[in-house]
């Protein structure tokens, strides 16, 4: 690793020690490895699971041995985070209930985990004098604006009713009954919060409002690594049907859009926000990739396409099923209708852009869950159903 690494102003980059709540899971998983194998710096894992990193912390011969530590820990309620904060330079805060299923059926424990769970996080951090970097959702934005025209207005292709951009948009949830939204709402108070800490007591902050961030070790198969009945997030939910070779569950008639994001794209995007402080400072970002825009059932009919191609098995016919969403989430689910993030901050700032287009992104991603489940699942399938 080239120890003469600068920052976007030219200024060498010193190693720092990066306290990293939620280094376990997804997000967490990418950051470490690229932390590891492109930085000098040192990393604090706090998380209730490590499976996602174990090939970060094992074996020894690795050449980052030592500098990523794990600390197997819940902030709900362990006296060791205080301590472990103030050992570091910077926090990133992953830790959170974050998976739709979750949010209409498991309302308190979403609310707890991502507004509660997240407060003395960001009181350490403030009491200490430690820079946080926060991890919110593009779901604060809620439904667009142009959702609430009528159907055939033509306002709605008009970039104004539907771009989201952070020092504009509004946040429109939907009522409270639809408890869809607790997650949003829970994630917008805790970006309140930090702001609130940033403008009062000089807390240095950065808020990160990812966009559907996909790739390998997202979320779980199930049956396989994760719970039979468990629903994960939309990628694996379609790579377990493509696995089992069933039809993909189009959750009312797939007619939300959403735009995809590689996640090696954007942790690209976070790594200059760690090493940029100046520039990081202060500023909630979008990072997303406004070019991947589908609608859920073009994202997958365009798995279908791929994972035939990275499986040599041909396409399913009658590959996609509409459900409805009380079937599939149950009462109290909403959606968010549309998702471009405006970039002008994030270029502006930190001169970041996606590459990754969504058939390339989906192609790798693809052909790692056909490597690393196809085996499992069909020793599964094969296995007799105890009666
Ligand atoms: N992946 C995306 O596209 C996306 C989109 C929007 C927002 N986000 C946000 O990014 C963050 C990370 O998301 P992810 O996709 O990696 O999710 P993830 O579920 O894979 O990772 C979250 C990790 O936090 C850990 N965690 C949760 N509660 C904890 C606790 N009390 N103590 C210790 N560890 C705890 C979990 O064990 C898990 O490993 C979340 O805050 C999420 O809201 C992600
Ligand atoms: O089998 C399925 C699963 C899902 N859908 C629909 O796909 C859309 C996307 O769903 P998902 O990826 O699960 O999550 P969302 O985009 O709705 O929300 C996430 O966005 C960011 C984040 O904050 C964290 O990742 C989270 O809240 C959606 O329309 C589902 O209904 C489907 O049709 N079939």
């Amino acid at each position: 690793m080239a120890s003469s690494r600068v920052d976007l102003d030219g200024n060498p980059i010193k190693p720092i020690t990066i306290c990293m709540i939620g280094a376990g899971g997804f997000i967490g998983s990418h950051l470490c490895e690229k932390l590891m194998t492109e930085t000098p710096h040192t990393v604090l894992a706090l998380d209730v699971y490590n499976d996602k990193i174990k090939h970060l912390l094992e074996p020894e011969t690795n050449p980052w041995h030592g500098r990523i530590n794990f600390h197997r820990l819940n902030i709900k309620h362990d006296s060791r985070l205080e301590g472990l904060i103030k050992m570091a330079d910077l926090t990133i805060n992953l830790a959170a209930i974050c998976t739709p299923a979750d949010y209409n059926t498991r309302p308190l424990d979403t609310i707890y985990s991502n507004f509660i769970d997240a407060l003395p996080v960001v009181k350490y951090c403030s009491e200490n004098n430690k820079r946080l970097i926060h991890f919110s959702t593009c779901e604060v934005y809620g439904k667009t604006i142009g959702s609430f025209l009528p159907k055939d207005s033509p306002l709605r292709k008009d970039p104004a009713y539907y771009v989201l951009k952070e020092d504009e948009s509004p946040c429109i949830f939907g009522s409270i009954e639809k408890q869809r939204w607790s997650y949003a709402c829970a994630k917008q108070l805790i970006e309140r919060l930090i702001y609130a800490e940033g403008a009062e007591n000089g807390l240095e902050f950065t808020i990160v409002r990812p966009f559907n961030w996909i790739g390998p070790r997202m979320d779980f198969i199930p049956g396989i690594d994760g719970p039979s009945e468990g629903v994960p997030r939309v990628l694996a939910c379609f790579s377990n049907n493509l696995l089992r070779k069933e039809p993909l569950k189009l959750v009312d008639g797939g007619q939300s859009q959403r735009t995809f994001v590689y996640i090696k794209d954007a942790i690209e995007a976070v790594l200059l926000m760690i090493e940029n402080p100046a520039r990081a400072n202060g500023h909630i970002f979008n990072v997303g990739n406004p070019n991947n825009e589908v609608t859920v059932r073009q994202l997958g009919e365009m798995m279908v396409k791929v994972y035939s191609k990275v499986s040599g098995d041909p396409p399913l016919e009658n590959a996609t099923v509409d459900v409805s969403s009380k079937e599939f989430y149950g009462e109290g689910y909403d959606d968010s209708d549309k998702r471009i993030p405006d970039m002008t901050i994030i270029n502006r700032q930190l001169g970041w852009n996606p590459k990754t287009s969504l058939w390339d992104l989906l192609e790798s991603t693809l052909t790692y869950q056909h490597r690393t489940y196809a085996e499992a699942v069909k020793k599964v399938i094969a296995k007799p159903v105890a009666s």
